[in-house]
């Protein structure tokens, strides 16, 4: 189903944050969101995962207005969205495996598939043998590819990842990407991140500079670069 933004903006204690953004994501979109600190990437994948309201314009989910959804169509939405953000916590009264099964459990998916889904995405991400511990055992890297299993048990159409590669070596970092790309599949992946990360090339990038959609377009590295005037 397609997700799009039209005329989208977002405040902030008074302040545009996100101002008349309008893409459109059809299914199986690979997009790259970029920007400088402050630019609204985040902002802009809350909104699209309808966490944010928007002060203006529409997020649409299959050409439905997702403001005005009813609580059960938003539920529905809201279950084929799969989200990693940066301040995503594991709980860490409970293993791995547990994490991973939580969404599930509240989806209702019944346990044998639960456990089975929950296998197949730890090892995906190479946490098979970490499934028993409890999260404080982890690094910080093997917490990131925890919360991207989790994330993924679900098989959301669309997955948001915020900034996934923050703090992380470049190995991890590359086999974090190859766990994206290779999980989302078919579905839309739309990652957040400062700068283009080498380990994860997207067909498409979105450039936000002060909240504003500059550039939507294949991968164009002189976007990082260009100055206010070149881009305006
Ligand atoms: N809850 C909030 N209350 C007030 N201002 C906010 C809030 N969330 C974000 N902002 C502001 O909105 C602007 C955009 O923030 P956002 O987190 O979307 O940017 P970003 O591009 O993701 O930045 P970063 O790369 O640093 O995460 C910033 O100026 C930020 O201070």
């Amino acid at each position: 189903m397609e997700l799009r933004a039209d005329r989208l903006s977002v405040r902030r204690d008074e302040r545009a944050v996100l101002l008349d953004v309008t893409c459109s994501l059809p299914p199986g979109s690979h997009v790259l969101v970029l920007g400088r600190s402050g630019a609204g990437k985040t902002t802009l994948l809350k909104a699209l995962a309808g966490l944010v309201a928007p002060a203006s314009g529409q997020v649409l989910w299959s050409g439905e207005d997702v403001a005005r959804m009813a609580p059960a169509q938003k539920r529905e939405r809201q279950a084929a969205f799969g989200m990693v953000f940066q301040t995503d916590a594991l709980f860490d009264s409970m293993t791995v495996r547990h994490n991973v099964l939580l969404p599930l459990e509240r989806r209702r998916v019944p346990r044998e598939e639960a456990e089975a889904r929950a296998d197949e995405v730890l090892r995906a991400v190479g946490l098979a043998d970490a499934a028993d511990a409890m999260p404080e055992r982890l690094s910080g890297g093997m917490r990131k590819r925890a919360g991207i299993a989790r994330a993924l048990a679900a098989r959301p159409s669309v997955l948001l990842a915020d900034d996934p590669f923050a703090g992380l070596d470049p190995g991890t970092a590359r086999q974090v990407a190859r766990v994206l790309l290779e999980v989302a599949g078919s579905g839309s992946l739309i990652v957040a991140a400062p700068d283009a990360p080498p380990e994860l090339p997207l067909a498409r990038w979105l450039y936000l500079r002060d909240g504003q959609l500059r550039y939507d377009g294949p991968p164009a590295p002189e976007v990082e670069t260009l100055t206010d005037e070149a881009l305006a």
